[in-house]
């Protein structure tokens, strides 16, 4: 039976793209890193932190297909653990990442060793983590649509980083040249993932709370980073 509440695949898809203006492309350390206003110190600063959400996605995408009862879900999400960890002869995100660190000047033993990682973006990461492993797989397939809009954002931030940081060698900028086509498909996948399961207006609410969730994460790491920065933080 049909819930006459519900939004309409076309309404509740213009509600979750709505959030892209609670993204943290408009945060303002974002803006100031696009603008080439980062010192060194605090763009290796930003690197660090970025790791440590970065290295826990394929455990939050293992929680999710370990709550997913449907067979098809799970063989194509368990492509996303594939594309960070790496397969064999292909490196994923993380060694792409641990390329922009080095590239940047740290060394990968800093970084993996989470030796400045800041609370605040512990806890925040954290939090989407435990999300995943705690609320129905939806939700967090639903959370995960913050990836609608960062492929704009990462094309951004590499040619940011090309033209204002030209100290970080050409073999850290790996990542982003890659990263933006996976996130379209990824996010295209997990959009109709959302828009077909979620078909009352409970469901559609509960999903957008979750993408909400999701960019209050995100907009959290940037404010523990940003605090930071400007000196308030110690
Ligand atoms: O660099 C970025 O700004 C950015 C943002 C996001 C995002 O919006 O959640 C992701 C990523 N990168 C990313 O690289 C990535 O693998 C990723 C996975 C997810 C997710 O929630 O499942 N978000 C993101």
């Amino acid at each position: 039976m049909t819930d006459p509440e519900a939004r309409s695949t076309a309404e509740f898809t213009a509600a979750l793209r709505a959030h892209e203006d609670r993204y943290w492309h408009k945060h303002p350390l974002h803006l100031r890193l696009h603008e080439g206003r980062l010192a060194p110190d605090e763009l290796r600063l930003w690197i660090a932190n970025r790791w440590y959400y970065q290295k826990w996605l394929p455990q939050k995408d293992a929680a999710i297909i370990a709550s997913c009862p449907l067979a098809d879900v799970r063989r194509r999400w368990v492509r996303r653990l594939a594309d960070q960890d790496g397969s064999e002869g292909r490196p994923g995100g993380h060694a792409q990442w641990l390329d922009l660190a080095e590239a940047a000047g740290l060394s990968r033993t800093e970084v993996v060793d989470e030796r400045h990682v800041l609370p605040g973006v512990r806890f925040a990461t954290d939090a989407y983590v435990a999300f995943a492993r705690t609320r129905p797989w939806i939700e967090a397939v639903a959370a995960s649509l913050t990836e609608l809009f960062s492929p704009a954002l990462m094309r951004t931030r590499l040619t940011a980083l090309r033209t204002h940081y030209p100290w970080i060698a050409p073999s850290g900028h790996r990542y982003h040249e890659a990263r933006p086509d996976t996130a379209t498909h990824d996010a295209g996948h997990a959009l109709t993932l959302v828009t077909t399961h979620c078909v009352t207006r409970a469901e559609q609410d509960a999903a957008l709370a979750a993408l909400g969730f999701k960019c209050e994460v995100l907009w959290s790491i940037l404010d523990a980073l940003e605090h930071e920065h400007t000196g308030r933080g110690r």
